[in-house]
């Protein structure tokens, strides 16, 4: 029986996180720790002996290098990769180099909230997680999830955004559902599918 295997890991921490600044699809390096997050991810999804036949990851170098660290902590570096801007960051729009903190102070808690969480209110000049869903689902649809279903072992390294989008679409979470969804950085997500494409088992390798 085909294993269905699909891993969604976001990016390690990026200089920017760091900096605590809205980055969407700016193009900033991995952190120290973030490289250190990265191999951990690797070697978790190792120790759990999962092996990949292809890995998706988008245009940003953030989710790229994650990707390389961990394929080579699994002893895969060579695997196929398929690079697309559909799996990018949620473009942060006029929000895009600014300090969170900042913006809290400019806009309020609640305002900044739900431009960063809500399902369907875009930052100025961005886009919402609706937006997102809008080219990451059809690119998953199209691209990932045939390659799941054939049987194919497959690692997605992408980002908080753009993996949520996914994740409510996986886990059949509602607009309120994913507010609350935050993703880790460095954390891989291990899905097994049913032939009908729904989730049959999730595992966050947190902690
Ligand atoms: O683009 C960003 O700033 C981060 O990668 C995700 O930010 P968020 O947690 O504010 O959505």
């Amino acid at each position: 029986m085909s294993e269905r295997l699909l891993v969604l890991c976001r990016h390690g921490q990026s200089e920017w996180n760091l900096k605590n600044l809205f980055t969407g699809w700016k193009d900033p390096g991995l952190t120290e720790l973030g490289v250190a997050e990265a191999k951990t991810a690797g070697q978790k999804l190792k120790a759990l002996g999962l092996q990949f036949d292809i890995a998706f990851t988008s245009a940003l170098s953030r989710a790229q290098e994650t990707l390389r660290l961990a394929l080579d902590e699994i002893g895969q570096p060579n695997l196929e990769t398929i690079r697309d801007w559909r799996l990018n960051e949620r473009d942060y729009g006029d929000l895009t180099g600014l300090n969170k903190d900042d913006a809290r102070k400019k806009w309020g808690e609640e305002q900044v909230h739900v431009w960063r969480r809500s399902y369907d209110v875009p930052p100025p000049g961005g886009e919402s997680l609706k937006d997102t869903v809008a080219r990451t689902l059809p690119y998953y649809v199209q691209d990932i999830l045939p390659q799941v279903l054939q049987g194919k072992r497959v690692l997605v390294s992408a980002h908080g955004n753009s993996l949520r989008a996914l994740v409510m679409v996986l886990e059949r979470l509602t607009p309120e559902g994913i507010l609350k969804r935050e993703l880790a950085t460095g954390v891989p997500i291990v899905y097994r599918l049913k032939a009908d494409s729904t989730v049959e088992s999730v595992h966050d390798l947190a902690g």
